[in-house]
């Protein structure tokens, strides 16, 4: 199969769908591999290192987008859509239920539209959106506390405290792996940490992994609102996969937070769970003010660490994108139900229940239009 790979677009996207490595194991069994020109600049991987490892090198987004499969980081942007055609494959972040835009363009134009965040397997985990959410997790404690700095904009808090004087609070709504792992760099930075999650099987994970590092907390509006109103940083981290995600934090308990704090809201990539983040920030601009509250709320955080991004994303669809080359999508959805999970447009109709009651598309499983 032909595989095209462009450069990333968005703000300060510096990753690219594949390594060389990732390039190598494809050529390997005989695909061919178009990569754009600097594709992998931003994460240090050169043209050279490409084209050593099996690829060819093209000098346009054009010739890239018009291969057979197309593997991304990021969702389209409009500059994109003129790429498009019918029973193009493309194998991306789509995040649909966010972007009606981009879902009409998909449908319209019948593209294959294989979303990386709702690829699933039985156990029900998110195997292509997993790596980027241990990367988002750690990021989101991290730029947390950076902001949290008074030359950042933030209350002048060091979230460890130091002796004679109290720690920084944290609370994280959403307890899965975008969670667990903002939790795991709090403790480590000795604040003290919240967590809400809504799964008692999960709570009991959470309780049995952090001991009493950690507060576990079953989530229901009365808890949020107390710790929202005592956190110096509060973190959205809460995902029905491929539905927009549910808003667990209303404006009034954004406005019951002291002056200065922080929220990362992680899940605005969804919509996010804020009441208050009606805005996608980006790397160039990262923060707004609302109610006197920093919202941190970047739909990429892992475009900025891109080299660990970039390496940790291939591992997971490589896999994934040999199936679908090897085989040929239809077999290869056939053949792993995970994958059949990831299709969201295909054949002008939308395949993802949460995508369709999001934007009020009438749902089709994606299997009725396999051949
Ligand atoms: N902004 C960015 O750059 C990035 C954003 N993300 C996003 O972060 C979000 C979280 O991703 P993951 O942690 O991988 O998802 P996950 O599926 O591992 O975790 C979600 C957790 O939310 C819990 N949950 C569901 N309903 C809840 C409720 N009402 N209250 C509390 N908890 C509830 C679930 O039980 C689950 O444990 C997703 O929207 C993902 O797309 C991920 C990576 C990068
Ligand atoms: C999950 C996602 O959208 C990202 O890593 O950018």
């Amino acid at each position: 199969m032909k595989i095209g790979i462009p450069t990333e677009i968005l703000n300060n996207e510096n990753r690219v769908a594949l390594t060389p490595a990732g390039v190598h194991t494809l050529t390997g069994a005989g695909h061919e591999v178009y990569v754009q020109t600097g594709a992998g600049e931003g994460s240090s991987f050169s043209d050279e290192e490409y084209t050593e490892a099996g690829a060819m090198i093209v000098a346009t987004a054009k010739e890239a987008w018009s291969q057979e499969l197309i593997m991304k980081v990021k969702e389209p942007l409009e500059e994109e859509y003129d790429y498009f055609y019918e029973g193009q494959i493309l194998f991306t972040y789509l995040h649909l239920a966010s972007h009606p835009e981009l879902t009409k363009v998909l449908v319209d134009n019948k593209v294959i539209g294989i979303a990386y965040e709702t690829v699933q397997l039985p156990d029900r985990s998110l195997p292509l959106l997993t790596p980027m959410s241990e990367v988002a997790g750690y990021m989101a404690t991290q730029i947390g506390a950076q902001f949290l700095e008074k030359t950042k904009g933030g209350k002048g808090i060091l979230l460890s405290g130091i002796s004679g004087v109290k720690r920084g609070k944290v609370t994280i709504i959403g307890g899965g792996v975008v969670g667990t792992n903002a939790a795991k760099l709090a403790v480590g930075l000795g604040a003290n940490v919240t967590i809400f999650d809504l799964n008692p099987v999960r709570l009991k994970e959470l309780t049995e992994y952090f001991g009493n590092s950690v507060n576990v907390l079953m989530s229901n509006p009365f808890d949020i609102a107390k710790a929202i109103a005592e956190s110096d940083l509060a973190i959205g981290s809460v995902l029905i996969p491929g539905a927009k995600a549910p808003v667990l934090v209303t404006e009034e308990m954004v406005q019951s937070m002291s002056e200065s704090s922080v929220i990362v809201d992680v899940a605005i990539d969804q919509g996010g769970n804020f009441a208050t983040s009606d805005r996608v920030t980006t790397h160039d601009d990262p923060i707004f003010i609302k109610h006197g509250v920093l919202h941190y709320t970047v739909a990429n955080m892992p475009g900025a660490v891109p080299r660990t991004s970039t390496i940790g994303l291939t591992n997971a669809t490589v896999p994934y994108a040999l199936q679908i080359a090897n085989k040929g999508y239809e077999k290869a959805v056939r053949d792993n139900d995970a994958l059949l999970k990831g299709i969201n447009t295909i054949a002008g109709k939308v395949t993802n229940q949460g995508v369709a009651s999001a934007l009020g598309y009438d749902f089709v499983e994606a299997s009725s239009l396999i051949k």
